[in-house]
């Protein structure tokens, strides 16, 4: 009987809509390998062989077979769950992305799909080394590189030669002259992929009742293994963190994972302390600045359910779990869980529907949810536990603020300065009593903007709508949209004049400089997102401000975030009307977001702390919210605001940006799609209008916006509205949903 060959569809992780069909690899008996859904295998596409998973639903069998290629290869990781593969396609069409897009984020390390069985490896030995050695120790004398692969190898043992190489940053040669030597053998297995277990007696602080109440009611919902989202909504200081944890050990005494998402996870070694001090071990981390080989076995690890916890950020949502039983999604209104790069998505709102398909709780910690996040408190999607108070009896800082108006920050020799007398005032108080002071600017480099005193030119990026920043500590100007970066020249380049160039403006690097000039006694540190250039350095600098070696630190935002230093009991906020502008709906509830979080490092621990905002709007609803430390009456304003414009979140809005490097083309395109615009009960469209950033590397770009009632998704309106224009093959269309950036 001539059976007919069997095939299923697979999803490949290309920017493709829908899975393609393919025949069952044959084993070596000639018979067809059966494959279930949610097996890794490996297919021909085109030239090339990619990874691609076996997706639900059945081929079409009116495919012709000859069109049909055979799966080359079944890889040995773990069948991806069905909740995942819902997710993704969830993801995919909320997102309006391909459906290969999503799942390449799931499968983001293609390492980790290679068959590795059988492998050899090598780990320490651990019986005493045949050399002879030092006479004193008897172990032997090691040189620097060979003791780096002693250190990485006793950490973890189960490396392949060329991860352990890589991982000790020395060549292969000195791996192998340690086997020689007797110190390391290598034999043949499959790498360990599993993180250590938390140990089941750590045990945590005594909580305060308020704590311990909200903790029981997130233990309860672990145990319970239902889907609820609750917002944790404590002051800033008031312990959340410990309450998280509770609910965490309780996941991990389920046998389940937990995962917690922080926005800055590069940036988070305070964080990664306290766990380690809590749990007695490290979490699985997932960032950017993971080796390849820790990627590969975390990603492993995880696809095992052999990390019992991972903490990580955004894309950590999209790793393939075992058995997630828990979600925390910390300083939940942080614009940075939004991606806008790729497929674009918040990580915080996926996380909710990732938290539903898995059934399990998900936690939105906060000290200033989102307003999107309180009104679904308010219509009861949400659930809510209050922490009222900071930890220990702290009180809340004083918030002040300086008319900017009437104090005005006094020339220094060297130019302009940017701190008010009473700033000046406040700082000297707190240095004099041993505290510490913070200034806050969130504007990275010396000057945001250079001019010639001469002709009135301002150096401008040559590839984007935007001022090139002055970096003095390089002597460099860059563009902080698209990393173009110059040497700062000596004259004019427009009208030649000589030491004509002035700097216009304050970033961090200039408040280091008048605030060394005032305080020439205090250990000015500066901290931003380019000073910090890796985990190592930050924490370098977090110890540095523990161990009170830093009295005065400036800071961008980098510096708001979560940080616990007792000693710290000053802020200034150097300009607390910068972000206010640029015409961004979210502009004011970011700046209350932000400055209230900058205002909450002070004071923490025994010591009151000030705050000092100077500002030149001190009527603005934000600095008097701010000032009266009452952050439900300004979500009560910001709701009215939004509600009166049909913003989100009582609209919804998608926006379209299209772009390419011929202006007229691009033109013409976003002409025709104009012309074409619906009519729709609800919504309406709103464009072209060119970007802010009408030039961005190079490409020009326009924006269309959608804006609909509540009730009607945009996404079925960008859908049919787009599909009837093909765009030229140099033009390129994003969507973007729920949109967080107006550039
Ligand atoms: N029950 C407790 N016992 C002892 N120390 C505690 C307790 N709860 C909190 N702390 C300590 O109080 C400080 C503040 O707690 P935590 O950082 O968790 O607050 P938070 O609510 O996350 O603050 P933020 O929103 O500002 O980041 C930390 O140093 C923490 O270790
Ligand atoms: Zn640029």
């Amino acid at each position: 009987m001539n059976k007919q060959p069997l095939r299923c569809r697979v999803q490949v992780i290309l920017p493709i809509e829908r899975p393609y069909d393919y025949l069952l690899p044959y084993g070596s008996d000639g018979i067809q390998v059966e494959l279930e859904p949610g097996q890794v295998v490996m297919v021909p596409v085109g030239r090339r062989i990619l990874p691609g998973v076996v997706w639900d639903g059945v081929a079409d069998e009116n495919v012709p077979l000859k069109k049909l290629k055979e799966i080359a290869e079944v890889s040995e990781v773990p069948t991806l769950r069905e909740e995942l593969r819902k997710f993704v396609e969830w993801v995919a069409n909320y997102t309006l992305s391909p459906q290969g897009s999503v799942l390449k984020m799931a499968l983001s390390v293609p390492q980790a799909l290679e068959n590795l069985v059988g492998q050899k490896l090598y780990r320490l030995v651990t019986d005493n080394p045949k050399e002879e050695g030092d006479a004193d120790t008897g172990k032997p004398r090691l040189t620097s590189a060979r003791q780096k692969v002693i250190d990485v190898i006793t950490d973890s043992g189960g490396w392949t030669l060329a991860d352990l190489a890589r991982e000790a940053g020395v060549s292969s040669s000195v791996v192998k002259g340690l086997e020689k030597l007797g110190l390391i053998e290598s034999y043949f297995d499959a790498p360990d992929f599993s993180f250590s277990v938390p140990k089941p007696d750590a045990v945590g602080p005594v909580l305060s009742p308020d704590q311990k109440a909200a903790s029981d009611d997130l233990v309860s919902r672990v145990q319970d293994q239902a889907f609820s989202t609750v917002v944790l909504d404590g002051v800033t200081g008031s312990g959340k963190t410990e309450v998280y944890f509770e609910a965490i050990e309780a996941a991990i005494k389920e046998g389940r994972q937990a995962l917690v998402l922080l926005p800055e996870i590069a940036l988070s070694s305070q964080w990664l302390d306290r766990f380690k001090k809590r749990f007695g071990v490290a979490p699985a981390e997932w960032h950017s600045d993971l080796t390849p080989a820790l990627r590969r076995k975390t990603w492993r690890a995880v696809a095992a359910g052999k990390a019992p916890v991972v903490v990580g950020a955004r894309s950590a949502l999209m790793l393939p779990y075992r058995d997630l039983g828990l979600i925390i999604v910390d300083e939940e209104h942080e614009g940075s869980f939004k991606q806008e790069d790729g497929v674009y998505y918040h990580a915080r709102d996926m996380a909710v529907v990732r938290a539903k398909g898995c059934s399990c709780p998900i936690v939105l910690a906060s000290a200033t949810p989102a307003l999107e996040t309180m009104v679904n408190v308010q219509n009861g999607r949400y659930e809510r536990l209050i922490l009222p108070g900071r930890h220990g009896g702290a009180g809340m800082p004083d918030v002040e603020l300086i008319d900017l108006r009437f104090d005005k920050p006094e020339r220094l020799q060297s130019g302009p300065g940017w701190l008010s007398q009473a700033l000046r005032g406040a700082i000297r108080q707190t240095l004099e009593a041993g505290e510490q002071a913070m200034l806050f600017l969130n504007r990275r480099g010396y000057a945001p903007l250079t001019l010639c005193r001469t002709c009135g030119h301002r150096l401008q990026c040559p590839h984007c709508t935007a001022w090139l920043v002055e970096h003095r500590r390089f002597r460099r100007l860059q563009c902080h949209h698209c990393g173009f970066s110059a040497s700062l020249p000596e004259n004019c380049p427009s009208c030649e004049a000589e030491d004509s160039l002035v700097p216009c403006g304050p970033g961090v690097e200039r408040i280091v400089e008048e605030a060394k000039l005032l305080f020439p006694e205090a250990n000015v540190a500066l901290m931003a997102s380019d000073t910090m250039t890796s985990p190592a350095a930050t924490k370098a600098m977090v110890d540095r401000i523990q161990n009170r070696e830093v009295n005065l630190l400036v800071g961008t935002q980098v510096v708001a975030k979560g940080y616990h230093f007792p000693f710290l009991t000053l802020v200034g906020v150097v300009d607390a009307d910068l972000g206010l502008f640029g015409g961004d709906l979210r502009a004011a509830e970011r700046t209350f977001q932000l400055l209230h979080q900058v205002a909450g490092r002070a004071g923490r621990a025994e010591h009151k702390g000030r705050v000092l905002l100077q500002t030149s709007d001190p009527k603005h609803p934000v600095m008097q919210t701010l000032k009266e430390g009452d952050r439900d009456k300004f979500l009560e304003i910001e709701a009215e605001t939004r509600a009166r414009g049909h913003l989100p979140p009582f609209g919804r809005l998608a926006a379209v940006i299209v772009s390419g490097p011929d202006e007229s083309e691009l033109d013409n395109f976003c002409a025709s799609l104009a012309r074409s615009i619906p009519q729709i009960d609800g919504a309406q469209i709103l464009g072209p209008a060119p970007a802010p950033l009408a030039l961005l590397r190079g490409k020009f770009r326009r924006r269309f916006l959608i804006m609909s009632k509540r009730t009607i998704a945009p996404q079925g309106i960008a859908r049919s509205w787009l599909a009837q224009l093909k765009a030229p093959s140099r033009i390129k269309v994003i969507v973007d949903i729920d949109p967080y950036s107006f550039l």
